[in-house]
C-alpha cells in the first residue's frame, strides 16, 4: 500500500503501459498510484483520488464490475476507461455506467492528458458543487423533487400518506431513477423529519466492513478494531435508515437485519449485550426478487418485512413530460452553485433530448447537463454539447443487426459484444449465456479484439 499522497489511479493489466503512463502523468504534475486489476484500484481509492483511469479488461475484477461500485462509492471522481480499438459499444457502455469519457487504444497521450485535465478541472467544480448539496437543508431537499407527470404526482402523494406511517418501505425502480430521493422525501415528510438520514449502499462495502457499518463493533471485535464504534442503525437513532440496494445484503447479515425490524434489537459486531433501536426503514432495489428468493440468496421472511409498503418509481422514458423540467433543473442549479447567468437549452438538444430512451435513467440525465454545460458556449446547451453521448444508435442493444452479408467472424463479435452489454460486462454470466466456457469467452475477446 503507498504511503505518499496520489490523485491519481491507473488501473491497467500491462505492466508496460502502467510504467509508461505512470512517468508520463508525473511528468503532467499529477501524483500517480497502479493498479494491476479493478479489485487493487478499489482497495486504493480515497477520498483525495481526483481521477481514476481504467482498463475494461483486466483479470480477477475487470473495468466494468469495478466501475459500477467506483460510480456508487465515489460518484463524483471522474473515471475515464481504456478501451480496445473496436470497441464503441462496450465503451459507451463504459460511459452510461458512470465513466466520465472513454480512450481508445492505442491511445495518443497529449489526448489523454488534456482528457485528464479537463477531468480534474470538472470533478474539482462538482466536488464544490457537491458539499453546496450536502449543505442543503433537508426541508429543501424534499422539494427539490421534480414532479411533473401524472405517474410521479400520483407517486409524491402517495409517498407523504406514507411518510405519516411508520412501516418499511420498499422503493423499486430501475437505477437512477431517483429511489434515493423519494427515500428522503418520504423522510422529510415524516415526523422524524428532524432527526438523522443515514443511507448504506450495500454493494460498496466487503462483508465484515458492511456488517460493522451497519451495527457497529466493540473495541477488539477484530484485528484493527481499536476502540468501539457505533453503526448506522445507531446513528439514524430517532430517524430513517436507508438501506440502498438490499438485494446485495449478504445472506448471513439478513438474520440480523430481520431482528432489527421485528424487535428493534441488535448487537454490535463482538457485542455480547443486546441493544435497542429506534429506526424506520426504508430500503430500495433494482433487482427482481423472485430470483433471488429462488436462488436462496435472499430470505423470503426478510423481504415480506421490507416490503410492507412497495413503491415503484417509473424508468425516465415512462414519463417523458419530465425529461426537459427534470434538464432545465439541473442546469438551474449548476448556474446557481457557478453563479453564473441562467443556462438554456437550445431547440436542437431538446429535441435529441426527448428521442432518447435514458437507459441510466435521471441520473443520466443530471450527469450529462452536468458535462454539456461545462463545454457549452454562451450558457446555452446544443445538441452539439450532448457530444454524440445519447445518440440512440450508439447502443447496440438497441440495434436491429441484419446479419445477412456479414462475416461469421463478425457476426461471433457482435454476439459477443451484445451478450457483454447485456450482462453488464461479467465474463461468467456471458459465456454461460453463450454456451462457451470461461476461458474461450477470454480467448475469443483477445481474438475479435473485443
Ligand atoms: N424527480 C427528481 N427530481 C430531481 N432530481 C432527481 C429526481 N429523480 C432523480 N433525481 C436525481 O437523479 C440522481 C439519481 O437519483 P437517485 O440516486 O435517487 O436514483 P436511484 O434510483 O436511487 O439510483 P440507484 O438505483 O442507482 O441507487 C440524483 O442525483 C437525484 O438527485
Amino acid at each position: 500500500m503507498p504511503s505518499l499522497p496520489y490523485n491519481l489511479i491507473i488501473a491497467d493489466d500491462d505492466e508496460t503501459i502502467r510504467s509508461l503512463l505512470t512517468l508520463k502523468a508525473t511528468h503532467y504534475g499529477l501524483h500517480p498510484v497502479t493498479a494491476a486489476n479493478g479489485r487493487e484500484a478499489l482497495e486504493l481509492m480515497r477520498d483525495h483520488v481526483d481521477l481514476v483511469l481504467l482498463d475494461l479488461h483486466m483479470p480477477e475484477m475487470d473495468g466494468f464490475s469495478c466501475l459500477e461500485k467506483l460510480s456508487k462509492s465515489h460518484p463524483n471522481v471522474p473515471v475515464i476507461v481504456l478501451s480496445g480499438a473496436n470497441e464503441a459499444s462496450a465503451a459507451m457502455k463504459a460511459v452510461k455506467l458512470g465513466a466520465h469519457d472513454y480512450i481508445t487504444k492505442p491511445f495518443d497521450l497529449n489526448h489523454l492528458f488534456t482528457t485528464l485535465r479537463n477531468a480534474k478541472k470538472l470533478s474539482k467544480v462538482q466536488k464544490e458543487n457537491q458539499s453546496l448539496k450536502d449543505s442543503i437543508s433537508q426541508e429543501s431537499a424534499s422539494t427539490d423533487i421534480i414532479a411533473h407527470s401524472d405517474s410521479m404526482r400520483v407517486l409524491l402523494k402517495k409517498a407523504k400518506k406514507i411518510a405519516k406511517l411508520d412501516s418499511s418501505v420498499l422503493l423499486t425502480g430501475e437505477s437512477g431513477t431517483g429511489k434515493g430521493v423519494m427515500a428522503r422525501f418520504i423522510h422529510s415528510n415524516s415526523s422524524r423529519a428532524n432527526k438523522p438520514f443515514v443511507t448504506v449502499s450495500c454493494p460498496a462495502l466487503p462483508r465484515e466492513l458492511l456488517e460493522s457499518e451497519l451495527f457497529g463493533h466493540e473495541k477488539g471485535a477484530f484485528t484493527g478494531a481499536l476502540k468501539q464504534r457505533i453503526g448506522k442503525i445507531e446513528a439514524a437513532k430517532g430517524g430513517t435508515l436507508f438501506l440502498d440496494e438490499i438485494g446485495d445484503l449478504p445472506i448471513d447479515l439478513q438474520p440480523k437485519l430481520l431482528n432489527v425490524l421485528q424487535d428493534k434489537k441488535f448487537h454490535r459486531v463482538g457485542g455480547e449485550k443486546e441493544l435497542t433501536c429506534d429506526v424506520r426503514i426504508i430500503t430500495a432495489t433494482n433487482i427482481d426478487f423472485k430470483e433471488k428468493i429462488a436462488a436462496k440468496e435472499f430470505r423470503e421472511d426478510l423481504f415480506y418485512r421490507i416490503s410492507v409498503i412497495p413503491l415503484e418509481l417509473p424508468a425516465l422514458r415512462a414519463r417523458p413530460a419530465e425529461i426537459i423540467p427534470l434538464a432545465n433543473h439541473f442546469l438551474n442549479r449548476i448556474a446557481q452553485q457557478r453563479n453564473t447567468s441562467t443556462i438554456t437549452i437550445h431547440k436542437d438538444a431538446s429535441d435529441k433530448l426527448l428521442q432518447y430512451d435514458w437507459p441510466g435513467n435521471v441520473r443520466q440525465l443530471e450527469n450529462l447537463m452536468e458535462r454539456a454545460s461545462a463545454f457549452c458556449d454562451d450558457n446555452e446547451v446544443t445538441a452539439d454539447d450532448l457530444m454524440g453521448s445519447i445518440d440512440q444508435e450508439s447502443s447496440t442493444s438497441t440495434q436491429a443487426t441484419n446479419l445477412a452479408g456479414m462475416t461469421l467472424a463478425d457476426v461471433e463479435k457482435l454476439a459477443i459484444a451484445q451478450t457483454l452489454e447485456l450482462c453488464g460486462g461479467n465474463k461468467a454470466e456471458s459465456a454461460r449465456k453463450l454456451g462457451i466456457s470461461e476461458k474461450s469467452i477470454y480467448n475469443k475477446m483477445k481474438r475479435l479484439e473485443l
